[in-house]
């Protein structure tokens, strides 16, 4: 028996006039993941999100949802959206915006399940003008699982949300995902991704760079970083140590991506006034810095 993967897309490309949003991506998603869409502002995750969504047409390549169109599996209920604008009438109380979102789907949950699921039973008679911008978060969330989609397509859901709000909307996730739904999500934040994913995908300049569990990805960034005060560095002399990858600065800090933190040691200890020394092993967002930059290296040596 063959399984249909829940997203599949293969070879696909946006420009918007000089800028490639998107340049090539292939990206299948099975029934039951919960993958993250990781990226710098401008990768191209939320042109990705919209042509799987069918909102914006491939200039090239092919996208499916469950073996169809994607309009046609919004068309059935079967897609869940959360964007990070639109689809809200300010005029509208929360509870009536839901009735008639829920009017549009032949097999929606009960308003107040969904209400309750998005943690806003409280706000129904509110009208979506008056609520704070992490409240509408939670409304277009509770939009988002009222059709009991099969998959469900979050692009930064917790942008403008405060800490607690944060947890809370990813326990009410968590809740979505036990009952086997797919979920995609775009976000800025990494210790979501490291969290909540099965998967993370991440992506620079229109393309896939990596793409694994958190764990694979971190692992395939070996090293350390080394964090240390060197006041007056040579930065230049300090990036071309035969063991370091990156190097960052944050005033008289440096930060050092390190393949071989222990030659970098020496050198530093040796050769600088560096102090306040700090050893640490590769975390998520370090890795997606590492990879980040190797890509931005390997495109500028195709380029050259
Ligand atoms: N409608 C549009 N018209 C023109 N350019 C666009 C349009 N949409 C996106 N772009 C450009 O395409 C590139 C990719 O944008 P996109 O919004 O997909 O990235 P992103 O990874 O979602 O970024 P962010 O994290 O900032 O939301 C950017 O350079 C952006 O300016």
């Amino acid at each position: 028996m063959t399984t249909t993967s829940a997203v599949s897309l293969t070879g696909v490309t946006k420009k918007y006039g000089a800028v490639q949003a998107v340049a090539g991506v292939d990206l299948t998603i099975r029934a039951g993941e919960v993958v993250a869409l990781l990226g710098p502002n401008g990768a191209g995750k939320s042109t990705t999100i919209e042509m799987l969504l069918g909102l914006v047409r491939p200039d090239q390549g092919n996208v499916q949802v469950y073996g169809g169109t994607p309009t046609d599996a919004i068309t059935k209920g079967q897609v869940g959206v959360m964007l990070q604008s639109g689809g809200i009438i300010e005029d509208a109380k929360v509870g009536e915006l839901l009735n008639l979102v829920a009017g549009l789907h032949t097999n929606p949950m009960p308003v107040q399940e969904a209400l309750e699921s998005a943690g806003i039973a409280d706000l129904t008679d509110r009208k979506m003008k008056g609520l704070s911008g992490g409240q509408k978060q939670r409304v277009r969330f509770a939009m988002a699982i009222l059709p009991q989609p099969d998959l469900i397509v979050l692009d930064e859901p917790t942008t403008g949300m405060d800490v607690e709000s944060r947890r809370d909307f990813w326990a009410s996730m968590h809740a979505e995902t036990a009952r086997g739904r797919t979920v995609l999500f775009a976000t800025h934040y990494l210790e979501e991704a490291d969290s909540y994913a099965d998967r993370v995908v991440l992506m620079r300049n229109g393309k896939v760079v990596a793409d694994g569990t958190s764990a694979q990805i971190k692992a395939s960034v070996s090293g350390r970083t080394i964090r240390a005060t060197v006041p007056g560095a040579d930065l230049a002399a300090l990036a071309s140590l035969p063991g370091v990858r990156n190097v960052e600065t944050r005033g008289d800090v440096v930060l050092l991506q390190c393949a071989d933190s222990d030659d970098t040691l020496r050198y530093l200890l040796n050769n600088t006034p560096a102090h306040d020394i700090e050893v640490t092993s590769a975390d998520l967002e370090d890795a997606v810095l590492a990879i980040s930059a190797g890509s931005a290296i390997k495109e500028r040596e195709t380029l050259a």
